[in-house]
């Protein structure tokens, strides 16, 4: 098995992402994971960039102890020499200085020929030997270089001291087979090349970072340049943990291995997400919300009946401790369905087991989210259906407004006896008008502490859904409901709250 070495860029590439700007002690906090993620280079910042930058640069060089500290510099001797003064203390520092070797840079920015980007390298890598052992020199662009160039330019670099030679993809342009190639050709023809460890740098651009990263690992690459969460210029770099999962997992086919500790993978992602404020997509792979979660019924089923029928990734391997693992939504069957009551330690029927699901059916067509407490209000109007529990239930009601904008309102009941009662209330609004009429028919005292709405669905089919949170007897209850209209929806909220507060009771005695 060859050891291919992490070098994480998440604090210099990562940080070049549009919108994202770290402070020293953000940055020194985020290095602390990575080298508990088990990294072998943590690039920390460009000193020459800024004093800030400079300063997050020395405290994570003089912090950081079990990984390599790396800064990137152009062929500039003042960007070396503020390296070098904010590398100097640690333990292995490395410059990493870089230069462009493709015709379009070298034409249009650098306004350099081949001769000259070969002195200006061979200069600053001889330069930077006076101070550093370990210098890493990018040929900035090499996938839209010259192959002999590189050729010719990587062989005097070599000669001028380098000890890493990386070959980036910038604008993410290259693909696996070509890259593969790069490296095979740069292996096979720089005569000096053993002396050197040849290093991956690739972007995102054509959603080929991760696989580009492979094919130079198959062609003799050590070293690869990712970032968490796959953060970087434009549309990111490789992601450290897409490449070091890939590893593992398919260790089987790829001889390869890193020293990256897993379980530490999650913690990184959430604190690069928070700190640099950039979300990680839902269904990104390894570490998405979605990427340990299974929605569809016979996805739910297989891996009820066998975690590895559907899952390649444990939760557990790259430490997510709260995976949603059966997501219950639209696609979801019985089987996942039977799992979640489970849940709620409450003993149903076959028969309202069958009727929770069909109900359960009907609220994924209108609702996207379909959360515990909705689960859990499904059961409890199943369970007050069945021939056991009395329950209220609303026959009709009406609302007058007189002129002086009262509100009245008029409710027929079914109580929990089977008797049928009108009663009328009025107040300034109509949701208070139904509230206080329905409270003065029933014999509990009831708070309300929370009362709110939202639609449900989009356009003039939306629904409206209430949510009420009462105190009943010292109890505090939810209800629910959903209704095309918005004061049936809250009437029938508190009565699913009291009818709940009843169940409740009824459990609390023993009943069911
Ligand atoms: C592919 C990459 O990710 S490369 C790294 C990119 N990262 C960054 O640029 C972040 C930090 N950069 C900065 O803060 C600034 O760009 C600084 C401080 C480095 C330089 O700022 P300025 O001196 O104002 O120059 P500016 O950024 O506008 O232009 C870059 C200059 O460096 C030159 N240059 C670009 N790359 C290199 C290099 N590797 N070696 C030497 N010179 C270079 C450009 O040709 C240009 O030179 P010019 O002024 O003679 O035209
Ligand atoms: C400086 C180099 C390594 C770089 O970031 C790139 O080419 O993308």
């Amino acid at each position: 098995m060859t050891r291919i070495k992490i070098f994480d860029t998440t604090l210099r590439d990562g940080e070049q992402s549009p919108g994202v700007n770290l402070n020293k002690s953000e940055k020194l906090e985020i290095a602390k994971q990575l080298e508990k993620l088990g990294v072998d280079v943590i690039e920390a910042g460009f000193p020459a960039a800024s004093v800030g930058d400079f300063e997050a640069v020395k405290l994570i060089a003089d912090t950081i102890k079990d990984s390599t500290v790396t800064a990137l510099a152009r062929c500039v001797k003042s960007d070396i020499d503020r390296a070098w003064s904010a590398l100097k203390d640690t333990k292995n520092p490395r410059i990493h200085v870089f230069l462009a070797t493709s015709p379009i840079h070298m034409e249009h920015k650098l306004k350099m020929n081949e001769d000259e980007v070969i002195e200006t390298s061979v200069e600053c890598v001889a330069y930077a030997k006076e101070k550093f052992k370990e210098i890493e020199w990018s040929a900035e662009d090499a996938t839209r270089s010259d192959l002999d160039f590189l050729v010719r330019i990587i062989t005097k670099v070599i000669d001028a001291g380098a000890t890493v030679i990386n070959l980036p993809d910038t604008v993410g342009f290259t693909t696996p087979e070509e890259y593969g190639a790069m490296f095979k050709y740069i292996s096979e023809n720089v005569p000096n090349i053993e002396k050197v460890e040849l290093s991956t740098h690739c972007h995102n651009d054509l959603g080929l970072a991760v696989a580009n990263t492979l094919a130079g690992i198959e062609n003799g690459a050590t070293q690869i340049e990712v970032s968490m969460n796959g953060i970087g210029e434009r549309a990111g770099n490789a992601a450290l943990e897409e490449v070091a999962v890939l590893l593992h997992i398919r260790k089987d086919f790829y001889p390869y291995h890193t020293r990256a500790v897993l379980k530490e993978i999650k913690r990184t992602s959430d604190l690069v997400s928070n700190l640099s404020g950039m979300q990680v997509q839902r269904n990104k792979a390894v570490i998405g919300q979605n990427a340990h979660s299974h929605e569809s019924g016979i996805h739910q089923d297989g891996v009820l009946k066998n975690r590895e029928t559907y899952e390649i990734i444990t939760p557990e391997l790259v430490g997510v401790t709260d995976a949603n693992t059966i997501f219950i939504g639209k696609h979801s069957g019985s089987h996942a369905f039977k799992e979640k009551i489970a849940e709620f330690n409450m003993s149903l029927s076959d028969e309202e087991s069958k009727a929770a699901f069909k109900a359960f059916k009907k609220i994924t067509d209108v609702k996207k989210d379909v959360t515990d407490d909705d689960i859990y209000a499904i059961l409890m109007e199943i369970k007050s259906e069945s021939e056991m529990v009395e329950r209220y239930r609303l026959n009709d009601f009406q609302i007058n407004y007189d002129e002086d904008g009262v509100c009245t309102a008029q409710i027929e009941m079914v109580f929990p006896n089977g008797t049928v009662r009108t009663s009328k209330g009025s107040a300034f609004g109509s949701v208070e008008a139904l509230f206080k009429t329905f409270v003065s028919m029933i014999p509990y005292t009831v708070n309300v502490i929370d009362y709110s709405m939202r639609s449900v669905g989009k356009g003039k089919d939306s629904l409206a859904e209430a949510h009420l949170k009462v105190n009943i007897e010292n109890q505090q209850i939810t209800g629910r409901s959903t209704n095309q209209d918005v004061l049936k929806a809250s009437l029938d909220s508190y009565i699913n709250a009291v009818n709940r507060f009843m169940i409740h009771e009824k459990q609390k005695a023993g009943a069911y």
